[in-house]
């Protein structure tokens, strides 16, 4: 890619939460942008006290907090995609949806965080109805893990037949197309992911990384879809080219604390000095 200082330079907007530890969140995601050239902004949702071992604190902002940075951004400097990651509860969740609407923003993608790798909660009771029901309906793309698969769709997961099943089953949500992630899948079938967008029902499969430090693998590939859609790539081609950022920086995963590490997401920069 040529970016030159007359180029129009892409800009990605996340709103999600804060994680101390670096390895998720916004932290995860706005390193992404930067690796894809993508300018990056951010609303926050909360702050996480969190490590590679778990999440010990979470602290919501309030939803007009949350409004007020979207307006902020998008009022002055425009956006070209959005993502949105750990939004908490309802009430941040709906002023999400309503500045998505009133500012039409396309492009955006939805990872509906609900649980960390490490077993965390990481969404109120009764704001899965509200995300189900509200912000997916509006979304380019909606990303689940196999654990938020299974309840967006009522499904047992534990096979790539379930993927495809539950894809189909929450596309009827609303959203333009599903990518349902295997990380949480067990032995080989790591790593398959399977799309649907109404009429394509395609399995992506990249190879199996073995590694336990995954930390921050969905915020990554959101960001990184995100930073594609900015980048002017159609959405399918946006997909593919995050899951291969995501595969290598798994290949560079970063072996530090005591749990899970996270994804390593400035490999560019090290293969350029090897
Ligand atoms: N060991 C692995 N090898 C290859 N790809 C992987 C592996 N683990 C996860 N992935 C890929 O990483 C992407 C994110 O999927 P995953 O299911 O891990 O998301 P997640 O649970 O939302 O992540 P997190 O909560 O850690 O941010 C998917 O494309 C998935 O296939
Ligand atoms: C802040 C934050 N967002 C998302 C996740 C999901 O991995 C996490 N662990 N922490």
């Amino acid at each position: 890619m040529v970016i030159n200082q007359t180029s129009k330079i892409p800009v990605a907007l996340t709103v999600a939460g804060s994680d101390s530890g670096g390895g998720a969140g916004i932290q995860a995601d706005l390193r992404t942008f930067a690796f894809h050239c993508v300018h990056g902004t951010s609303a926050l949702s909360c702050v996480t006290a969190q490590n590679t071992l778990g999440v010990t604190r979470v602290d919501a902002l309030s939803a007009e907090a949350v409004a007020a940075q979207i307006e902020a951004v998008v009022g002055d400097i425009g956006v070209d995609a959005v993502k949105t990651g750990m939004l908490l509860n309802r009430e941040i969740m709906a002023v999400v949806a309503s500045q998505v609407e009133s500012w039409n923003l396309g492009n955006l993608v939805v990872d509906p965080v609900m649980v960390s790798r490490s077993g965390d909660r990481l969404i109120d009771d009764g704001a899965i109805a509200f995300l189900q029901d509200i912000l997916i309906p509006l979304a380019a793309v909606v990303t689940p893990n196999r654990f938020e698969a299974q309840i967006l769709s009522g499904l047992e997961i534990d096979s790539v037949n379930d993927m495809r099943s539950a894809a189909e089953k929450i596309h009827s949500l609303g959203a333009k197309a599903v990518l349902v992630k295997g990380g949480g899948m067990k032995g080989d079938l790591r790593g398959i992911d399977v799309w649907f967008d109404g009429t394509r029902l395609d399995v992506l499969k990249t190879e199996n990384v073995n590694t336990t430090n995954t930390h921050g693998t969905g915020c990554t590939l959101s960001a990184a879809i995100a930073a594609n859609l900015a980048l002017g790539k159609d959405l399918f081609t946006a997909v593919t080219s995050a899951k291969n950022y995501v595969t290598t920086a798994l290949k560079y995963a970063l072996d530090i604390g005591e749990g899970q590490g996270p994804v390593g997401h400035f490999f560019p920069l090290l293969e350029k000095t090897i």
